[in-house]
């Protein structure tokens, strides 16, 4: 089956699910999860430095004998410290994860670098016209983050990565309203956050009732965390998600194979995700 992909504003393309490295790989090794997830069928691997498992994702990607241009490799960069620049970091990231560039490196945090956006984005700027990242672009980003250093800036950011789920639609609107106008494509981490950190809100019934139907149309089991998923990508933003269970892993893989939500379901979803609001990563967003 081909591989979803979502154009981005800089002419390449971005696989639609991605497996991350993140949050319960956190400082662990990865190498295992990621040998599942390339197994199952991901080409597309977030990473981060501040994950602190760069070698054993590098590890995976090469055990997985894939040949470089099949997987599309993300990482971020973390803050700069003891004289780093935006290049000896990302260097420093290729020799851990063993290939000569990333796909995307993104700006994992504007906290990270405050009152520097301009000279670390004219940083990653230059890493992109050197090939050691194909694209670039940031995370956790908010609209003032952007105004400080888009004025300047002679590459546009080709995606945002930031935690985005029905319960965070309401919270969210603003900020994806002015990165739809750029042409910056929306990645979405902790989708699953409505069943894994937020049970017993609205959504819980809405969700049963369009996982039941789904089932029924596909003839096959369909799961909530299908149902989160499928909404995402029916946005056309790109899912980071992640499981330590092989049958969730292959789950992820078939949601494009899944029949559409209709408009009534998606209208739903939203309406009832709107009546309640959950951060669970970076409480800087909201305030
Ligand atoms: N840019 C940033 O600042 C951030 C980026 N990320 C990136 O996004 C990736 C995914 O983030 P994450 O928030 O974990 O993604 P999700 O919200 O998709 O959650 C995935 C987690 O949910 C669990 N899960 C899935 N289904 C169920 C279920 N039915 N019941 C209980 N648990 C379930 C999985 O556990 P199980 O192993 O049991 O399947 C897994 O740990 C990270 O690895 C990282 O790469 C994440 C946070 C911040
Ligand atoms: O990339 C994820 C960064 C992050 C922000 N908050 C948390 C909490 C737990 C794990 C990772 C993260």
């Amino acid at each position: 089956m081909a591989t979803l992909t979502f154009p981005l504003n800089d002419g390449t393309s971005i696989p639609a699910l991605a497996f991350g490295t993140g949050t319960a790989l956190y400082n662990k090794d990865a190498r295992d999860a990621v040998t599942t997830a390339i197994t199952s069928g991901f080409v597309h691997l977030d990473g981060a430095q501040m994950y602190g498992n760069e070698d054993s994702l590098g590890d995976a990607i090469v055990a997985s004998g894939k040949p470089r241009e099949s997987l599309y490799i993300t990482t971020k960069l973390t803050e700069l410290k003891n004289g780093a620049t935006v290049k000896s970091a990302l260097q420093e990231s290729l020799r851990k994860l063993k290939v000569d560039y990333v796909n995307l490196f993104l700006i994992h945090m504007p906290t990270h670098h405050e009152g520097r956006l301009k000279e670390v984005w004219k940083q990653m700027e230059e890493v992109k016209k050197e090939g050691l990242a194909k694209s670039i672009g940031v995370s956790n980003f908010r609209i003032k983050d952007f105004e400080e250093f888009l004025p300047e800036a002679t590459i546009k950011p080709a995606v945002n990565q930031i935690e985005f789920h029905p319960y965070l639609l309401k919270a969210s609107e603003q900020l994806l309203e002015y990165t739809t106008k750029l042409g910056i494509r929306t990645e979405s981490y902790g989708g699953l956050t409505p069943i894994v950190r937020a049970r017993g809100g609205p959504l819980d019934p809405v969700l049963a009732k369009i996982r039941e139907r789904l089932e029924k149309t596909a003839g096959k089991p369909v799961s909530e965390g299908q149902v989160l998923s499928k909404w995402l990508l029916q946005k056309e933003i790109v899912v980071v998600t992640t499981s330590s269970k092989p049958e969730r892993v292959k789950e992820y893989l078939d949601v494009p194979n899944l029949p559409d939500l209709s408009p009534e379901e998606v209208a739903e979803i939203e309406s009832t995700g709107k009546k309640q609001h959950t951060r669970a990563f970076c409480q800087f967003l909201d305030k």
